[in-house]
């Protein structure tokens, strides 16, 4: 609802009360409009303010009525009354002015931000545009390139930027609505001719045309085939070049395709899973808001390569104690210094000063005595991580919470290396740990609810999407990514190049091909992990192994020292050692046609649905196994783990939102069909928990937990 109340007789304060973020549902614009009126009405009032109830402004639009049948007043005709309105109306922002919550503040005439205000048009990143009118007025605010990075990106301004942009009047560190109405008072009376932004000229640019070529082109390469972007640019360029009712009619006809379409449904279900992800709950019945997590204030690090230094720089970014351990004399030095740069960058990109005080480096791990949580990074390798976690048993005080970072040794295992084994979970950062938003929380048979807790809490203090998972070989993310990629090296077996089955998946939406991605992280990683599994065995027959399909084209790789970028060769060739820019490699063509020619297949034409499916269903189908033993509680958990550690393309929501788009009748089939080529490939067999949902008729993603619960319930 909207509030109305009277402050010092003349002033009329509308309050919008939607808790949690105030957004602008049927209700409020009804109570908005309702109180406008009301304001208008009454001789004594001067001078109006809106605000939010709570120290938030508006959220923005309400999410939640999307797909749902409209009611209520649309936002745009409320927000033209607000600024036809022939007394002053200010907006006070606190917290948040977001979406529509900002485009309610520029339809009013004056806007007071407190200091620790963020602002912003994130409607592109739901799939969207700002259509009550945000994509017309910010141009004429603050100028063409201001408004498309803003309504492009989606990002969030502090006040401080606002004020410098033009976008608030004026910012306050006291109290924005007593700011506000002193303000509105004082401009009571004033003429508003100046104040209605829709009446403004947008400013004019002498290089138009190639202003919008560059935003256009900027914004197609970033998207990777989102279409809310290339309509945002498109709206904008109908506001500077258009007149202002004729800009909103354009500006409406885009949001039309927009508003349906399945990208703005896959990122608005992305939002909303992002949220849900956090009310976790473990097969044993522990839930997020039974289980009370312990306060971490100091923390270990044990191993400072690649990851144990990520994750050192954000503990000590997010204001905790760090002591970090790193046995090689050599290693602790050159980490302490790679972790003095990676915080003195940050601290400058913030405009703060870097908290090098945070952490003490140590060559001695008894110096973890006093910590209340340590988390292992060091080598993947069973033998050593036990090593470590008998050490730390030895060394820590009772009660602190052990961690590793293992990608998928096995974390029961690893607990049963300490007395308590219920204070064993697994953090699975993701490279580079102080970059990548994702964070996988592992749980074994034996771990306690507070140990998930408490991992899934520092996970939020540390600023990461925390996912709770069950123990498995690989854990979601890399347990899926097994059959994608071997699929891809099947495909190559077959008659693929790595160049094709990258640019079919690239255009999918994927960051990178499996293959480049594969060059990126180090075929190496890959090849230890089979090699500990059994599988590299030298004078085994080639392409089988335990009874399976296997290549073994990526250990063949490794035994000539192709590695990827880091040796300058893998899949792809580079110019050097380190080098990005993957080429194609013409020895890795003739080395393919001479291992086909040795194993007596011949390479066939394979086209873009085949990769596609193959490599895609295939990954689905583990993601439905997972479902089916619990390892992920829900098809978001999975959907968060892949939008935000591999790259998966947000506009298509994750792996289980595209199997529900693409229609799980149709997967089960593709499945099949390909099960039935390749029967010597498990991973392609449609999985039970696929089978059954077929034969539940296909309930939208949202009812799996249905039938999951049923088929757990048959276990
Ligand atoms: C043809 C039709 C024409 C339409 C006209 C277009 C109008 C306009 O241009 C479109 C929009 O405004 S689009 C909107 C543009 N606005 C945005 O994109 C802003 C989206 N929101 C955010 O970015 C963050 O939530 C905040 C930064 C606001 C708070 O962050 P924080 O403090 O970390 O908190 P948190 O954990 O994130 O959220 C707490 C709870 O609030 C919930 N909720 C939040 N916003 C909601 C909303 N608008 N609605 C409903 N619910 C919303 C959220 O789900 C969660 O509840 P849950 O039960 O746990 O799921
Ligand atoms: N690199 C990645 O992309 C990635 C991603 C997620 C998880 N992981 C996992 O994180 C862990 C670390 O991987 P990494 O890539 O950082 O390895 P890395 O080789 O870069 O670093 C490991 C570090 O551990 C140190 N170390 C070895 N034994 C030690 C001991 N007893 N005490 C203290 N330090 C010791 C080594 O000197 C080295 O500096 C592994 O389990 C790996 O599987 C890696």
């Amino acid at each position: 609802m909207a509030q109305y109340t009277r402050i010092s007789g003349s002033v009329g304060l509308i309050t919008l009360k939607n808790p949690p973020v105030n957004a602008l549902s049927a209700v409020v614009r009804q109570g908005i409009v309702d109180s406008v009126e009301r304001a208008l009405g009454e001789p004594e009032v001067k001078c109006l303010v809106i605000c939010g109830q709570s120290g938030k402004f508006c959220g923005g639009a309400d999410i939640r009525e999307f797909g749902k049948k409209m009611t209520g007043p649309p936002l745009i005709p409320v927000f033209h009354a607000i600024e036809a309105a022939a007394k002053p109306v200010v907006a006070a922002i606190e917290g948040i002015a977001l979406g529509g919550g900002l485009e309610l503040a520029l339809g009013c005439h004056y806007r007071i931000a407190h200091s620790k205000a963020k602002l912003g048009l994130p409607e592109v990143t739901l799939g969207l545009l700002p259509a009550a009118a945000g994509s017309q007025r910010l141009p004429r605010l603050i100028g063409v390139p201001a408004a498309l990075d803003l309504i492009t990106t989606g990002r969030h301004v502090t006040a401080a930027e606002a004020l410098q942009l033009g976008i608030v009047d004026q910012v306050t560190d006291h109290n924005t609505v007593d700011a506000a109405v002193k303000f509105a008072l004082s401009v009571a009376g004033q003429s508003l001719d100046a104040r209605r932004i829709s009446t403004f000229p947008c400013p004019r640019l002498s290089n138009l045309d190639a202003v919008f070529e560059a935003a256009m082109q900027k914004v197609r390469q970033a998207a990777r085939g989102a279409i809310a972007p290339v309509a945002c640019v498109q709206a904008v360029r109908a506001a500077a070049t258009l007149p202002y009712a004729q800009g909103l009619e354009r500006e409406k006809e885009l949001m039309a395709t927009l508003f349906t379409s399945g990208q703005a449904r896959a990122l608005q279900y992305s939002f909303f899973a992002q949220r849900a992800v956090g009310r976790w709950s473990m097969p044993s019945g522990a839930r997020w808001d039974t289980s009370k997590p312990k306060p971490i204030r100091k923390a270990a690090v044990i191993g400072l390569g690649t990851m144990g230094r990520g994750i050192t720089v954000g503990l000590a970014q997010a204001g905790l104690s760090v002591v970090a351990v790193e046995t090689q004399e050599k290693q602790l030095m050159e980490a302490k210094q790679a972790v003095s740069g990676m915080l003195e960058r940050g601290a400058k990109k913030r405009g703060v000063s870097p908290p090098l005080g945070n952490i003490s480096y140590s060559s001695n791990i008894k110096t973890v005595g006093d910590v209340d949580l340590v988390i292992e990074a060091v080598f993947e390798d069973m033998a050593l991580k036990k090593e470590v976690f008998q050490q730390l048993s030895a060394v820590c005080r009772p009660g602190t919470f052990l961690c590793t970072n293992t990608s998928g040794l096995d974390i029961d295992d690893l607990a049963s290396q300490t007395p308590n084994p219920e204070l064993v979970v697994g953090m699975h950062f993701f490279a580079p740990a102080h970059v990548m938003k994702l964070l996988e929380v592992v749980y074994g048979p034996r771990s306690s609810p507070q140990a998930v807790a408490t991992a899934m809490q520092l996970g939020k203090v540390i600023g990461k999407v925390s996912v709770a998972v069950g123990n498995c070989q690989g854990f979601v993310g890399n347990r899926m990514l097994s059959p994608y990629l071997s699929q891809a090296n099947f495909l190559l077996e077959e008659g693929a190049t790595p160049e094709f089955v990258d640019q079919v998946l690239e255009e999918f939406g994927f960051a990178m091909g499996a293959f480049r991605m594969s060059d990126l992280s180090g075929l190496d990683v890959g090849w230890r992990v089979r090699k500990a599994a059994g599988l590299v065995v030298p004078g085994k027959p080639a392409r089988m192994r335990q009874g399976c399909r296997y290549s073994p084209l990526g250990d063949l790789l490794c035994e000539q020292g192709r590695f990827g970028q880091k040796t300058g060769s893998g899949w792809y060739q580079y110019d050097k050692p380190g080098s990005r820019v993957a080429k194609p490699d013409p020895w890795l063509h003739s080395f393919l046609e001479e291992y086909r020619a040795r194993h007596g297949l011949v390479a066939r034409r394979i086209d873009h649905q085949e990769v596609l499916e193959r490599c895609l269903y295939s990954l689905i189908n583990e993601g439905f196994r997972i479902l089916e033993e619990g390892i992920a509680a829900g098809p978001e958990d999975i959907d968060v783990i892949y939008v935000l550690g591999y790259s998966w393309p947000r506009h298509r929501g994750g792996p289980m939102f595209y199997a529900d788009m693409v229609g799980l009748t149709r997967v089960l089939e593709r499945l099949e069909f390909y099960h039935q080529a390749h029967p010597d490939v498990p991973s392609l067999q449609p999985c039970n928990l696929l089978r059954k949902l077929v034969a539940s008729g296909t309930p939208p993603i949202h009812r799996w937990r249905e039938v999951i619960k049923k088929v757990h319930s048959q276990l």
